[in-house]
């Protein structure tokens, strides 16, 4: 196909919900050749208009029309061999199956009688694994990756299976600043050899990097399209997805506080020995490349990484956090980064979810009215978007689920929080509001420890930054000395690997 002809279009394809629209009619076109980004607050619809085009949603009415043939009726598996890829929110690996599977599923190399030919499989996957600098071996079973390595894993099968249309939904969520230039760069080769792609990302700086044209939904409805993303700039990209001038949170910064949380001597699998004190009402950053130990600790002093020796003090006491509950117990939640299989029960509703193993009773019994008012109250906070309060969280899109998660850790009443990538997934404006209950709940007491890979996040909202390496504290920035630069020096500095 020709660069700039049709290579997909949709006429009024639409997706409801029971009377709700999830998309309302839609008439789009997508250029061969072009990266054609999809842009909207959370719950818009880009990724049910992704999962329709790639069949992996059924629509309620309209034609969707690949290279001029309708598909509209054609199934998920076909439209792959027809070379329509989506890549989704979540890793979509088989846990059990090895990397080289993995990677070369459904089309294993077969030979005489249909035999999977076992060496083809394993070689054919080692050089997409070379093409893309995975350090992985093929016979690791997927599961065993971290969810970060899962992420590039399945970003890798994907642009390995090409085709004609490539969709990355959120691509780049919780990668780190080389992992994304790097996943550009396939992205641009690819383009160059005239591979179509659609990007969905909340990044507007990511979406004038690579798109050549977008189009912006709002609450189910087209309404921007044929936008070139680098004739205007971010805050007016942002205004386009949500409809308002968004004004970007800056934090004034608390440099110095009484202390509040003590680690002495602390040492748990795979960090230590480490000493540090945050400050009451302080936000301290902890950044690291994988296995530097910055996650580690976190999830430790959480109760998720159990095995640790040494103290955790708070508030002059030393508290247990051997496992979650006892951190709870003892005032400390941790915001998970991988809401799918620590966090929420998809099956449970909004208003419960966000009491998940913390039901308010009232003499004894569970307390309805509290729920519903604590429902209200972080729903005016953080705008759920959803049919109501007993809507099943697993039905939310990615960012309104991420918004519940919030809610349920700040209904722990902690005194210490552990926010893990806290906006990952969500839009311009709830970013903004995210920052802001952040810097709100610091003035009430609660000191905040933040894991992100968005560097920009870290400099505007906390107050000290620690990076780790091997397993340990390597350098701690205040004050003027924390930005993204001096954070991604931190860690090539002492690595030579790029942040
Ligand atoms: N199975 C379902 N049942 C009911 N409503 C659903 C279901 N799946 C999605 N929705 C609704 O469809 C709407 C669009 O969701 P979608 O996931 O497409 O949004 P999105 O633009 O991708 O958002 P995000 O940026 O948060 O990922 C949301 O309001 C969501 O609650």
């Amino acid at each position: 196909m020709e660069r700039g002809e049709v290579v997909l279009e949709t006429r009024g394809l639409e997706k409801k919900y029971g009377e709700n629209y999830a998309l309302e009619p839609l008439d789009l076109t997508i250029a061969a050749g072009s990266i054609h980004g999809f842009l909207g607050k959370n719950g818009a619809g880009k990724s049910t208009l992704v999962g329709m085009i790639a069949g992996s949603v059924r629509p309620t009415a309209g034609e969707i029309l690949h290279e001029g043939t309708d598909i509209t009726s054609t199934g998920y598996t076909e439209r792959r061999a027809m070379g329509i890829h989506l890549l989704g929110q979540h890793a979509e690996l088989v846990g059990a199956l090895s990397v080289a599977e993995n990677l070369m599923m459904p089309n294993l190399p077969r030979g005489a009688g249909g035999l999977v030919k076992w060496s083809k499989v394993r070689s054919e996957a080692r050089e997409v694994l070379e093409r893309y600098r995975l350090p992985f071996h093929v016979s690791t079973p997927a599961a065993e990756l971290s969810l970060h390595d899962q992420r590039r894993l399945a970003i890798a099968r994907t642009l390995r299976e090409g085709g004609s249309l490539a969709m990355l939904d959120e691509p780049t969520a919780a990668l780190s600043r080389s992992e994304r230039r790097e996943l550009f760069d396939w992205i641009r080769e690819l383009n160059a050899e005239g591979q179509t792609f659609v990007f969905i990302s909340h990044y507007n700086s990511e979406i004038q990097e690579i798109c050549d044209e977008c189009t912006v939904f709002r609450d189910g409805r087209l309404v921007a399209s044929g936008v070139n993303p680098r004739s205007i700039s971010s805050a007016e990209i942002s205004e386009l997805v949500t409809g308002t001038a968004v004004q970007e949170f800056h934090r004034v910064p608390v440099p110095e506080a009484q202390a509040h949380l003590e680690l002495r001597d602390f040492r748990a699998p795979g960090v230590g020995p480490i000493d540090l004190e945050i400050g009451r009402g302080q936000i301290i950053g902890f950044v690291g490349l994988p296995s530097s130990g910055a996650k580690e600790l976190a999830r430790a002093i959480g109760g998720l990484n159990p095995g640790h020796t040494g103290e955790i003090v708070l508030d002059g006491k030393a508290v247990a956090t051997a496992d979650v509950p006892a951190a709870h117990a003892a005032g400390i939640a941790y915001l998970t980064d991988d809401r799918i299989h620590e966090g929420l029960v998809k099956e449970i509703s909004i208003m419960e979810s966000l009491h998940l193993g913390n039901w308010p009773t009232s003499r004894g019994l569970v307390d309805f009215p509290a729920m519903k008012r604590y429902y209200t109250s972080i729903n005016q906070r953080l705008h759920i978007r959803s049919s109501g309060q007993q809507q099943p969280v697993g039905e939310l899109s990615g960012g309104n689920q991420q918004k519940v998660l919030i809610g349920a850790i700040l209904a722990l009443n902690p005194r210490v929080i552990i926010l893990d990538e806290p906006t990952v997934g969500v839009d311009v404006g709830t970013k903004e509001e995210i920052h802001g209950l952040m810097d709100e709940l610091t003035r009430q007491g609660i000191s905040v420890i933040l894991l992100t890979y968005d560097a920009d996040e870290m400099c505007r909202v906390a107050d000290i930054v620690v990076a780790f390496q091997d397993q340990r504290v390597a350098r701690v920035l205040t004050g003027a000395d924390i930005t993204a630069d001096a954070i991604i020096d931190s860690l090539v500095e002492h690595t030579g690997v790029s942040a």
